[in-house]
């Protein structure tokens, strides 16, 4: 969308508040396509919040107040990247390790000088990992369960995969929509970050998902080498008391919980779809 259809949609919608989750979330596609994600999880941003600042009449240094909608920005754990230090806090400084890293970087800098430029509430949330039964097949965590659910089943053989000592502190992504809205019922705007404290290595992530289907996962699990990023971010976990103290949030769901409620809704899924399958083959539809 241009900007000036960006600011005509604000103008009609005149919402309370935005969340701008728009972006390139895959982070190896931005070794492929790194001026696509620049422009998309970067630029981006920039837009959304200069289609809010003429929307909302904001146009010398500072205003008290800054206007009315509440602006919430997508950054990532991904930003840490080479992490200068464990866990990863509010005042961590940046190493990131991508394109897509240097993009959110950017998206969060450039969100925080709006907040003091203009008075905007305008936060970011630094969130960590955040997974579901909806999460595309292309992260870890996904590709993980549907491979344990499809091998239990007996519709694929093995599953390769990349790093597997990468350690990441890997949520319910029912719990950061939840952060998410905190943060714009806060008197003061101020960005936080948002992890379960918990960290765990995809070889963990594995035996989860496997030993829910009664499987030992060294039986079908091989590495791969092309699937090991060029520059890889080793240890994200996120420092979790200012999220628990400030806004009083708390995950719900924790790392084992997450892998089997993703292998349970794959087993489902997968069986569905070769019933629907088989009904094809014999011609009932
Ligand atoms: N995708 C993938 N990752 C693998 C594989 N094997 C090992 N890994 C490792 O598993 C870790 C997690 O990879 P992803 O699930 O792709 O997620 P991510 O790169 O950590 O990024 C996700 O989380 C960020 C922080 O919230 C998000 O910003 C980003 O958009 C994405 O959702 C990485 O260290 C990656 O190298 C594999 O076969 N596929």
């Amino acid at each position: 969308m241009d900007q000036a259809s960006l600011v005509s949609a604000v103008d009609t919608v005149q919402p309370d508040e935005v969340y701008n989750l728009g972006a390139i979330s895959f982070v190896p596609m931005s070794w492929q396509q790194a001026e696509l994600v620049t422009e998309i999880n970067g630029m981006g941003v920039l837009r959304m919040l200069e289609a809010i600042r003429m929307v909302s009449g904001l146009n010398g240094s500072r205003h008290a107040g800054g206007g009315q909608i509440r602006f919430y920005q997508a950054s990532s754990s991904e930003m840490f990247g080479k992490a200068a230090e464990t866990p990863q806090s509010e005042t961590t400084r940046f190493h990131p390790r991508s394109p897509y890293g240097v993009a959110k970087t950017y998206g969060h800098f450039i969100t925080k000088n709006y907040r003091e430029s203009f008075g905007m509430y305008a936060v970011s949330g630094m969130l960590f990992n955040h997974e579901s039964p909806r999460r595309g097949a292309e992260f870890v965590t996904r590709k993980i369960s549907l491979a344990a659910a499809r091998i239990k089943l007996g519709h694929q053989k093995k599953l390769d995969l990349g790093n597997l000592d990468a350690v990441r502190d890997w949520g319910f992504a029912g719990d950061y929509v939840r952060a998410m809205h905190l943060m714009l019922q806060q008197e003061e705007p101020t960005d936080y970050v948002v992890g379960t404290g918990q960290m765990h290595t995809v070889r963990d992530a594995v035996r989860y998902a496997f030993e829910h289907v009664d499987l030992d996962w060294k039986d079908y699990v091989c590495v791969d080498p092309a699937l090991v990023r060029p520059a890889e971010v080793e240890v994200l976990c996120a420092d979790t008391q200012r999220v628990r103290t400030e806004l009083g949030w708390e995950p719900t769901v924790d790392f084992p919980q997450l892998m089997h409620m993703m292998v349970e809704s794959d087993l489902q899924q997968v069986s569905r779809e070769h019933e629907y399958g088989d009904l094809l083959l014999a011609g009932s539809w």
